[in-house]
């Protein structure tokens, strides 16, 4: 039996079936109305202190392509934002489209971005991961809009790995990268409640969406869109489109960091 994926037999409109969440009161991405977000002037700056030394490596999970750190220790973490205590970076991860004209799973007043960086953060309040993932403020993911500019010298090292890991479920060893050079030079937010995005589509997401983008070249994109959902001597699937659309709001509220 074939797992879930993005495709029209496996994609988001038919995860409610498998996980019935999919249609949760706090389910993600949403569409950002910067208009209808309430300035909160109790929110904290983000404070995102990473240790490149916890970089261990990058895979392929047929999904998406994962930088994965170790969390053993509060080496890379998150702190002040919209969140209280520490959160520990557990990977971080993209969605990206086959055109530049979308890709993001957030949307700012309707605006789709040609890629979102994901940084996957877990409650220390937690003994694990796994444990924190069913929480609901088990996890805190800062999203990162890319958008088509010029070549962005800081992803270089990421998309020079992509050739190792070209299929379905390859890794390869990926140390000493800081996954701050990645952030935009504002960590002006939007935050609320949510979820996953992927199955299993958890309730456990506190979202934190930087408001500025980071830049992305035509060529660079292509790197992401040579990546592939298939694995070795499975019919070839390039890995495009691997964004869940925006989900209904249901009376949640965002709020901003910055008036
Ligand atoms: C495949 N993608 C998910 C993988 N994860 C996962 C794996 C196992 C168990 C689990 O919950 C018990 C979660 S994860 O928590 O690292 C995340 S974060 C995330 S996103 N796009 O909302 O940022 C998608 C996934
Ligand atoms: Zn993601």
């Amino acid at each position: 039996s074939h797992g879930w994926g993005y495709a029209a037999d496996n994609g988001p409109d038919t995860w409610g079936e498998n996980f019935p969440i999919a249609n949760g009161p706090r389910q993600s991405p949403i569409d950002i109305v910067p208009g209808e977000a309430a300035f909160d002037a109790a929110l904290k700056a983000l404070t995102l202190k990473y240790d490149p030394s916890t970089s261990i490596d990058i895979l392929n999970n047929g999904h998406s392509v994962q930088v994965t750190f170790a969390d053993d220790t509060d080496s890379s973490t998150l702190t002040g934002g919209p969140i209280s205590g520490t959160y520990r970076l557990k990977q971080f991860h993209f969605h990206w489209g086959a055109s530049d004209d979308k890709g993001s799973e957030h949307t700012v007043a309707g605006t789709k971005y040609p890629a979102e960086l994901h940084l996957v953060h877990w409650n220390t309040k937690y003994p694990s991961f796994g444990e924190a993932a069913s929480q609901s403020d088990g996890l805190a993911v800062v999203g990162v809009f890319l958008q088509i500019g010029a070549d962005n010298p800081q992803l270089q090292k990421l998309l020079d790995a992509f050739d190792g890991i070209k299929a379905k479920s390859t890794q390869t060893s990926f140390a000493n990268f800081d996954p701050t050079i990645l952030l935009p030079g504002s960590l002006d937010y939007w935050t609320y409640d949510g979820s996953l995005t992927t199955p299993p589509l958890l309730e456990s997401v506190t979202w934190i969406v930087c408001k500025e983008s980071i830049s992305v070249s035509p060529g660079q994109m292509e790197k992401f869109r040579n990546l592939m959902f298939s694995g070795d001597g499975e019919a070839p699937c390039c890995m495009v489109d691997n964004y869940r659309p925006p989900q209904p709001l249901k009376g949640r509220k965002v709020r901003a960091s910055f008036q």
